[in-house]
């Protein structure tokens, strides 16, 4: 049972099976008649004309012999009718068509990955000299030259990509340029005599790995001196200073004092007994001095309270006469166990 394959796929195919035939070696072959003009109805506006012409223009005629056809041109120099031209096989046909499509193929490619910088000239030395209809014959070797000075391109690309000069340049841009001061790995290097700058390229220089330890200590640095900043401004844990929302504080004096006028209790707000320090929602009224009952009393030092806080401290009295209170403060500033405090 015979394969046929459709004469396209044949074309493009390095290696086809009819090659095995010993008859094909001359060059006769009735797939050769098709193969061309197929060729040519495919590629009708065909890129690199002189392909085009070079197929279109041949001819192919018997031999002198008529059991030896050959391939020759219309144009150029004419040889003279029955001279006995170099034949060309159809595996040299296929090898060279294969070969365009292949070439094809890796200039498209390249055209993606090469730069904009690189300049026309250099794709002319490059791959000029096989696009044009004078392509020499035995371009074969050649090409392989030129792959292999695009596979190096390619490798030299990467290489840069990894550790080169590109590399810095889009880690800056992501990153920025180093700042000064920025942390005290900057300030060691300044200590040391060498710049900042010094020390960026040299870690870049060691690849990503070094790169990325020094954003990571930076970081870290950074976040610890906020976290040490934040601590030192708030011992207690509260949030205060630029992190604070002042306008809740303004808002629960308001609040409280508001509040208090209401049910009569200013005086416990204005009361000197409230801590003097602005950071702290601790009062300087013990719970004894507010008449709780003997058993709450003794919770609350169980528990080991000893002084209101300062919502307490305005609020309690009030409650335990009996008043309705609503008060506004911060989390944890001891409202729920003023609550509880007041309960008899
Ligand atoms: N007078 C006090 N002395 C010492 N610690 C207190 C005092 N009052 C409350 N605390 C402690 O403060 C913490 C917060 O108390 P509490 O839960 O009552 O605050 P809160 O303002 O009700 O909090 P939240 O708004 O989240 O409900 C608790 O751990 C509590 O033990």
């Amino acid at each position: 049972m015979s394969i046929k394959f459709l004469p396209p796929l044949r074309l493009l195919n390095p290696s086809p099976p009819v090659t095995r035939f010993p008859l094909m070696n001359v060059g006769l072959s009735i797939n050769t008649r098709r193969s061309i003009p197929i060729f040519s109805r495919v590629f009708p506006k065909f890129k690199y004309p002189g392909y085009a012409s070079q197929f279109s223009t041949r001819s192919f005629r018997p031999g002198p012999t008529g059991s030896r056809p050959e391939f020759s041109r219309r144009t150029g120099s004419k040889p003279e009718r029955g001279e006995v031209r170099t034949s060309k096989s159809l595996v040299e046909d296929e090898a060279e068509i294969s070969d365009w499509v292949s070439d094809l193929r890796t200039s498209s490619f390249r055209g993606r990955l090469t730069s904009e910088d690189e300049s026309d000239s250099d794709m002319g030395r490059r791959y000029g000299s096989k696009r044009g209809p004078a392509r020499d014959r035995d371009s074969g070797s050649n090409r392989g030259v030129a792959r292999e000075g695009f596979s190096t391109k390619r490798r030299r690309e990467s290489d840069s990509d990894e550790f080169g000069e590109p590399t810095r340049r889009r880690t800056e841009s992501t990153f920025g340029p180093p700042r000064k001061n920025r942390g005290t790995m900057g300030l060691q290097n300044e200590k040391s005599g060498r710049g900042e700058r010094d020390l960026w390229i040299k870690r870049d220089d060691k690849g990503v790995k070094g790169e990325r330890g020094f954003i990571d200590h930076d970081d870290e640095v950074d976040g610890g001196e906020g976290e040490r900043k934040g601590l030192m401004r708030n011992p207690g844990g509260l949030v205060t200073g630029e992190d604070s929302d002042d306008d809740d504080d303004d808002d629960n004096g308001v609040f409280e004092k508001n509040a208090l006028s209401s049910t009569g209790l200013k005086k416990e707000l204005d009361r000197p007994s409230l801590s003097s320090s602005s950071d702290s929602f601790m009062s300087e009224t013990r719970f004894d001095q507010c008449s709780i009952s003997p058993l709450s009393l003794k919770g609350i030092k169980d528990a080991g309270y000893e002084k209101m806080t300062v919502v307490q401290a305005a609020t309690l009295p009030a409650i335990v006469k009996g008043k309705d209170v609503l008060a506004k403060a911060k989390t944890g500033t001891g409202k729920n166990c003023g609550i509880f405090a007041s309960i008899n």
